[in-house]
């Protein structure tokens, strides 16, 4: 059986004048407002994950849910209270402290919001810096951070300092480097929030290329689900640290585990997530189709077509037809009718 890069198990992290106590208690249960009332702020708790090697792995909820505090315990920054990090199926917080650097250094890559780029290095001296820490060599490691800087399209501004360059240069300056120690892991927290829609796409676009090209592991933290139903392959859904559910945004959208989730998905841009599997109906057998639509397509990829013909799309998977779709079906999605199935 393949092992999961990174697992959490049973992972809390309490804070607050008292959480020693309640640590020492196991005691993880009640509100949070409970909890704040006894001194304590669970910021993270009863958190199980298993993430596989390549995954995108997003982790959403409002604000004070957990997530950077779950991320910062998955990166080895904070030591959890209570509960195990597995990365490789070594528990990061039990191993001596030269092999957790080695880790942190070599195989795992952060992005923050604040990305902070040291103002006084250049491009490729910041990009180059973590090379530096590592102890690598002047031309290697330029040659390296080169490589990084073409990858994110920022050739011929190596030598600008940050403050000469735009938001999105910034970030993907940000992005450089924390790719250039080439990590197997990468976390990036909300990377992009602080950017304008248009650039925001762009840096989203550019997740996804590298993610294809240098299929690393990702643990994405955003607020925003139309930037996670474009990236992730999973979803994690946080609520007063604890996780309500994980699925794909499809799952998550099709059969919400707690009314949190229900809520939380409303608004998500549905004809981008549900395929034409999730709305087809049964096939038939007599029907004259007026063409075809894979099985996993996404609604808004073939609404148009659809819409525009007279009668069904057959609905195919390895090519056998097993349901059909018609207007009515991409209709209701398009204006958020529920369908009898859904609402049941
Ligand atoms: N060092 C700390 N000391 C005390 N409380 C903390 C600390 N770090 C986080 N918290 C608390 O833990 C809870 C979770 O915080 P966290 O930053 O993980 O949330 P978040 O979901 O990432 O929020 P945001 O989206 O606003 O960044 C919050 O109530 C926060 O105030």
């Amino acid at each position: 059986m393949a092992h999961p890069i990174l697992a959490a198990r049973g992972v809390a992290k309490l804070y607050g004048a008292n959480a020693a106590r309640f640590v020492r208690d196991g005691r993880f249960s009640g509100t949070s407002e409970e909890l704040a009332q006894a001194g304590v702020t669970a910021a993270v708790r009863d958190v199980d994950i298993t993430i596989e090697r390549g995954e995108t792995f997003v982790i959403m909820g409002l604000s004070g849910s957990g997530k950077s505090t779950l991320v910062r315990c998955l990166a080895a920054l904070t030591p959890p209270s209570a509960g195990e990090i597995l990365f490789e199926d070594k528990d990061l917080n039990r191993m001596a402290e030269g092999d957790l650097i080695q880790i942190r250094r070599h195989q795992m890559g952060m992005v923050f919001q604040h990305f902070a780029l040291l103002p006084h290095l250049t491009v490729l001296g910041n990009v180059a810096f973590p090379l530096d820490v590592q102890g690598m060599k002047k031309p290697e490691r330029e040659a390296k951070a080169l490589e990084m800087i073409k990858l994110v399209g920022l050739s011929g501004r190596e030598s600008r300092f940050p403050r000469e360059l735009s938001g999105g240069q910034q970030q993907r300056v940000g992005i450089a480097r924390s790719l250039a120690v080439g990590p197997d892991l990468w976390f990036l927290d909300e990377p992009f929030s602080a950017l304008d829609p248009l650039i925001r796409r762009e840096m989203q676009d550019e997740v996804l290329r590298l993610q294809d090209m240098l299929k690393k592991t990702i643990v994405f933290i955003t607020h925003d689900f139309d930037e996670a139903v474009r990236i992730a392959d999973r979803i994690a859904i946080m609520k007063d640290g604890r996780i309500e559910q994980i699925g794909s945004a499809e799952e998550l959208v099709l059969r919400p585990a707690t009314d949190y989730v229900r809520a939380f998905t409303r608004d998500a841009p549905r004809a981008k997530i549900l395929t034409a599997r999730s709305i087809m109906s049964p096939p038939d057998p007599a029907a004259d189709y007026a063409g075809v639509v894979g099985a996993s397509a996404r609604i808004a990829a073939f609404a148009r077509k659809i819409e525009e013909a007279e009668k069904p799309f057959a609905v195919v998977d390895e090519g056998e037809v097993v349901g059909k779709v018609d207007r009515r079906a991409v209709i209701d999605v398009l204006i958020g009718r529920e369908s009898a199935d859904q609402a049941a």
